[in-house]
């Protein structure tokens, strides 16, 4: 037992729903495993702490048998994947899967390389529990296949662009599927939930998306089995902070500083105030 009292009711109350999992997430303090891109470590880190998780950056192929099985959630990144990098991405992958530790995928620049893709697929085979990327990301992993133009790192398509395909690559992999963007997009291929918060600045901070990636995990991590409500309330959450967090920086610069404060010190009359989670 871990003291909290029983969760409420998902569906119709989830700001509480958010604070619960947030109580949950700095109670049980989850080691999550990152094998991220070199870009997002720093910040993926500290998002974890502030939200009370425990990072660990741990990419050697040589310590992932002793150290994965250890993990409450692991979180793979493919930001800045190489050769060298992809085994131990897909051996921690077959730890968490064959252990059941819930394991989530960013599918980072998908679409720029058959490189990625193959990784991707590949990886989709060792059943992440959820998959979180931009519009073009997640559009691009379901067609399986290289969008034309494609800009990199980041989006050229609007969230909403991708309901349907999320939906689709859903009940392709088995896992749910987060999109973010200006309104985030939750499904487990049947059900959809949307994320009415955040602020465009987010866009000018780089590697934001693959924290809430990271930050998901956690918030799974604590609750498995309800891997669609957790990662609706993780992206809240985070675009929560970032709201109150914009309410006093100047800029990018300030913001991921004041971002990284307010996760830290979210209390619940800001949660109940603030969460935007609605039915699709
Ligand atoms: N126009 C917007 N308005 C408000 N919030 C946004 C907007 N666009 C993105 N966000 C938020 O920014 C965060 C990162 O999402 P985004 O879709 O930019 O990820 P990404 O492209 O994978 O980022 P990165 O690759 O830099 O890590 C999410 O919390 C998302 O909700
Ligand atoms: C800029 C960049 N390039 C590879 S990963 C990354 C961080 C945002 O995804
Ligand atoms: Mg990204």
């Amino acid at each position: 037992m871990d003291g909290l009292k029983s969760p409420p009711p998902f569906e119709t109350e989830w700001t509480e729903t958010a604070w619960y999992l947030v109580e949950k997430l700095r109670t049980k303090s989850p080691l999550i495993q990152c094998i991220t891109n070199l870009v997002s470590m720093d910040i993926t880190a500290n998002i974890l702490l502030s939200s009370g998780a425990s990072p660990a950056m741990v990419h050697s192929i040589r310590e992932i048998q002793d150290f994965t099985p250890r993990i409450d959630g692991l979180c793979i990144n493919i930001g800045t994947i190489s050769e060298d990098w992809l085994p131990s991405m897909l051996s921690a992958a077959e730890v968490a899967r064959n252990s059941s530790i819930p394991w989530v995928l960013d599918p980072v620049a998908v679409s720029i390389s058959e490189f990625r893709m193959k990784a991707c697929s590949d990886l989709l085979s060792m059943k992440p529990l959820v998959i979180r990327g931009n519009a073009s990301e997640i559009i691009a992993l379901s067609n399986a296949f290289r969008l034309e133009n494609s800009k990199g790192a980041d989006s050229s398509h609007e969230s909403t662009e991708a309901i349907d395909v999320a939906k689709s690559l859903s009940v392709s992999s088995g896992s749910v599927v987060a999109v973010t963007g200006a309104v985030d997009y939750v499904t487990d291929g049947t059900r959809v939930i949307g994320i009415r918060n955040g602020v465009p600045m987010l866009q000018k901070i780089t590697a934001t998306g693959c924290a809430v990636t990271a930050l998901i995990t956690a918030f799974v991590s604590v609750d498995p089995n309800r891997a669609l409500e957790a990662t609706a309330c993780a992206l809240s959450i985070f675009a929560v902070a970032s709201e109150i967090g914009m309410e006093v920086a100047g800029g990018p610069g300030s913001l991921r500083m004041h971002l990284i404060d307010a996760l830290y010190s979210l209390d619940q009359p800001t949660v109940r105030s603030r969460v935007r989670i609605f039915r699709v």
